[in-house]
């Protein structure tokens, strides 16, 4: 694959699949001349560090249940780092002590006389809501449906209001697909190292609670081994996709962008794709409306500008082109295969574009090399057709993107960003107080700049996206549900205070 040919400081954090995880382990204790008691040691450590910093480790009762592995071994861990005067900590097990992995046994013998230990099968089944609850019971091992006591316990826990913590995986969920069965519902998903495929699900939205990746000191150069083809985008990997600018740069070097679109009653979107291009740098930012009489348009910040002669584009003259938001679908087919044929650089396609083009299928091979689709879910399914699930629906994403060589944006929580090389990039950035009219048409605006700024279309995508979800993030501090699109694009430049982009 071409990406295998990228540096390694080029790449992020890989995802691997379940079944390499222990490969993995393997590989790293090899190389780093560890044990996997050592190892277990650190998942622990890592947990315990990450609990003592939240608000609930003032909690007395702590239930820690543990399967027969090793994630059962990371519990017992746990439990043993956990235990002080203050807490009464409380173990069950779910199989016969003989019955369990070499380190959970290991373990086992490592646990002070203070933890008291039971087996499910005498366990009273009582916990009170003042109480905390590890999950430990399955992690990545778990390959098949739920047993019988296994599946009472899930059930019986989910009916609990004390807290719950996942260690790894939430109990029952399988690492690289969709589940179908009962499943532990934590309020944090505490995971080692990466995020398992499968915490990145809008369908596991209500198991995993908030998603926390835990660092326990396996080496990015270890993980790359087995990595095949999905990363995760961090804070850490933004800088260096980013270009940067000297002080003799002019407005040029800026870029010129055009937006072409709001039709009459959604003049609104390209007014807050074009301020969200200004506000991520673009020099000159021209909005195009579609409406019968385009000089009368007043753009919502005077520093936009209007494009609105008759004569057609002259795309020479912009370095950067975005067509959709709000735009319509009453648009004729000649005028919009007139766009496509005329511009021959990578565009971005947002919205009603998306949706003409799943109106006009025959259009889709003349969109330009690295041309980038932003769709939502929707817009999506009206271009490939319906999904089963999101697994199904992200590799649609990248087949789209291969066979047509464009970059396909599928948002939602954890934005995939598909490359035309068969890469999945997934967002870490972003939260659900972006769900919000203009939210997209912000995001739009933003590629649409980073792109008139000269960036590739790859660091276009990967710091659009980033971005976005981070502006948003800002944005919401202080408004959470009541945050508007507005409220975004005032947050991007505090974005590149954080990220040191200047
Ligand atoms: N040294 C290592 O390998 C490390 C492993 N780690 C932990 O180890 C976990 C993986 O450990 P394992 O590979 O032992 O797997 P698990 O501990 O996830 O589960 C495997 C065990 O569960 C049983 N099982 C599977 N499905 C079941 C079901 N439906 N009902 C009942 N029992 C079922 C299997 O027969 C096996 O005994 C990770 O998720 C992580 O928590 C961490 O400690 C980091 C280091
Ligand atoms: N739960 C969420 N977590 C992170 N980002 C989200 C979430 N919900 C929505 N977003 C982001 O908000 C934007 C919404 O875009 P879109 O659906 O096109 O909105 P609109 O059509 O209103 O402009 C996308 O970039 C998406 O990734
Ligand atoms: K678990």
């Amino acid at each position: 694959m071409i990406y295998k040919n990228l540096l390694l400081t080029e790449m992020m954090l890989p995802i691997i699949a379940g079944d390499d995880v222990k490969k993995l382990d393997d590989f790293h204790m090899q190389s780093e001349g560890i044990s996997s008691v050592q190892l277990m040691e650190r998942a622990g450590k890592s947990f315990v560090a990450w609990y003592e910093d939240q608000s609930f480790s003032s909690v007395i009762k702590i239930y820690v249940f543990v399967g027969s592995g090793n994630n059962g071994g990371d519990g017992l861990v746990i439990a043993r780092l956990l235990q002080n005067d203050q807490r009464a900590i409380h173990v069950v097990c779910m199989e016969p002590i003989e019955n369990c992995s070499e380190d959970f046994i290991f373990n086992f013998s490592r646990l002070p006389d203070s933890v008291e230990v039971v087996q499910y099968t005498d366990w009273p089944k009582e916990i009170k809501d003042d109480s905390v609850i590890v999950d430990a019971v399955l992690g990545v091992g778990v390959n098949r449906p739920l047993n019988k006591n296994y599946a009472e316990l899930i059930s019986f826990l989910n009916t609990l209001s004390a807290i719950k913590l996942a260690v790894d995986l939430p109990s029952g969920l399988p690492a690289d697909h969709t589940s179908v069965g009962l499943v532990f519902q934590a309020d944090f998903t505490l995971t080692f190292q990466f995020p398992k495929l499968s915490l990145l699900f809008p369908e596991h939205a209500e198991i995993i609670g908030k998603l926390v990746v835990l660092d326990i000191g396996i080496s990015e150069s270890s993980i790359h081994r087995f990595s095949q083809n999905r990363f995760y985008l961090r804070e850490i990997d933004i800088k260096k996709h980013h270009k940067y600018f000297h002080r003799f740069s002019h407005k040029g070097d800026f870029g010129k962008v055009l937006l072409i679109g709001g039709a009459l009653g959604k003049t609104g979107a390209i007014n807050l794709a074009g301020h969200a291009a200004l506000r991520t740098g673009s020099g000159l930012v021209l909005l195009a409306p579609q409406i019968p009489d385009p000089y009368k348009f007043r753009p919502i910040v005077p520093e936009l500008m209007v494009f609105g002669e008759k004569g057609g584009f002259c795309f020479e003259e912009f370095d950067s082109v975005a067509i959709g938001p709000g735009m319509g679908l009453d648009v004729n087919f000649s005028w919009f295969r007139g766009l496509l044929d005329q511009v021959n650089l990578p565009i971005v396609l947002d919205a009603d574009g998306i949706n003409l083009l799943s109106k006009f299928p025959e259009l889709i091979d003349q969109l330009p090399v690295n041309s980038i689709l932003t769709p939502h879910f929707k817009e999506f399914e009206r271009l490939v057709g319906k999904s089963s699930d999101h697994l199904e629906r992200i590799q649609r994403a990248t087949d789209f993107a291969t066979k047509y060589n464009i970059i396909l944006i599928l948002k939602g929580a954890h934005t995939l960003i598909a490359m035309p090389d068969g890469r999945q990039i997934f967002n870490s950035s972003g939260n659900q107080y972006m769900a919000t009219a203009g939210s997209g048409d912000v995001l739009t605006g933003m590629i649409a700049s980073f792109l008139g700024q000269k960036y590739s279309p790859e660091n276009a995508a990967i710091c659009g996206v980033f971005h976005h979800g981070m502006a948003g993030e800002i944005a919401s501090q202080s408004k959470y549900r009541g945050m508007i699109a507005s409220d975004i694009i005032n947050a991007i430049p505090e974005t590149f205070v954080q990220l040191e982009v200047l």
